[in-house]
């Protein structure tokens, strides 16, 4: 193996995160020459529309599954976020890298916390997820459509057409913004979506050469906990297009998996949690699940299906 060819999309943060696939791989192998290999997804292209519209899973990956499924890339880097629950025949993950802060930022040019903003005031986000949370924390707020890469959305608040925004702050430490977080919401003000904050790598099966390769840039603390978060949403069928929150943290040996599922405007929240060894988690947050689905959760996401 001379060259690997890294799939990415061409936003700033997913750029960030394949450039950093690569300094890791040429760290471990010096011998090795990295290259990557840019294109556009449906969801970079379609900006006027919230992710839940547009509709269909792995808005942000397909046209680099494409890519490797067709040998034009070895491995396809993406946010664990965006990542779907299911992959075509031939593919899986392979790797998934240490965790970047995995909170959601409140960013605002006038206001230091969420508990400042005036009545009325007018967030951004168009995420159902930190729309129902927020919601229900401060009814009075205007929940305003914010989509785009990163830099999109700070300029359009800096345009004034928002008091505050929300984004994850993971995109803003990793592009060197991290100054624009006025704080992090706490996991009780807005639980995060699964696999917020982490960056994993998809393969063609059986590509033993690039799993060995990827190796140590694979962190199991980070992983056990995705892989909990994400079992949940499979269980419940969510994507980042639904209002799910999934969040699990490594307690010595111990995951501790907290999951939401709430309605949009904010009025009803359900939650459930467990607790288990950290070799369990997939099954622990398929338990999750189930208790949200016991709460009605079900009756939530189904309308949600059918509007
Ligand atoms: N849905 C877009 C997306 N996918 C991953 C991140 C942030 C970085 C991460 O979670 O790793 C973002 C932007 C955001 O939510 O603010």
């Amino acid at each position: 193996m001379k060259t690997v060819r890294i799939a990415t999309r061409k936003s700033a943060l997913a750029l960030w995160q394949a450039e950093y696939v690569k300094e890791r791989l040429e760290h471990f192998h010096p011998e090795l020459s990295v290259e990557l290999v840019k294109m556009t997804s449906k969801g970079d292209r379609i900006l006027d529309a919230p992710l839940a519209k547009i509709g269909g899973k792995g808005l942000f990956v397909k046209e680099l599954e494409n890519a490797l499924l067709e040998r034009r890339a070895d491995i396809a880097v993406h946010s664990m976020k965006d990542v779907p629950m299911s992959f075509p025949d031939g593919l899986g993950l392979s790797t998934i890298c240490p965790r970047e802060n995995p909170l959601d930022a409140f960013v605002s040019n006038h206001y230091n916390r969420l508990d400042e903003l005036p009545e009325g005031a007018v967030v951004g986000t168009s995420s159902l997820r930190r729309q129902c949370q927020l919601l229900k924390l401060r009814p009075d707020l205007t929940i305003r459509f914010l989509r785009g890469n990163v830099n999109t959305r700070l300029a359009k608040l800096d345009n004034g057409e928002y008091d505050a925004i929300i984004l994850a702050a993971a995109g803003l430490i990793r592009l060197d913004m991290a100054d624009r977080i006025r704080n992090c919401l706490t996991t009780e003000q807005c639980l995060p979506a699964a696999g917020q904050g982490a960056v994993g790598i998809e393969i063609r099966i059986g590509d033993d050469a690039i799993k060995q390769l990827l190796a140590p840039l694979h962190d199991q603390d980070t992983a056990d906990r995705v892989l909990a978060e994400r079992a949940m949403n499979r269980r419940l069928n969510g994507g980042c297009q639904v209002p799910i929150a999934c969040y699990c943290e490594l307690q010595g040996d111990e995951l501790f998996i907290r999951g939401l599922v709430g309605q949009p405007d904010g009025r009803v929240l359900l939650e459930a949690q467990t607790r288990c060894h950290r070799s369990e988690g997939e099954t622990a947050g398929i338990q999750v699940a189930e208790k949200l689905l016991q709460k009605g959760a079900d009756r939530i996401l189904g309308e949600l299906m059918h509007d």
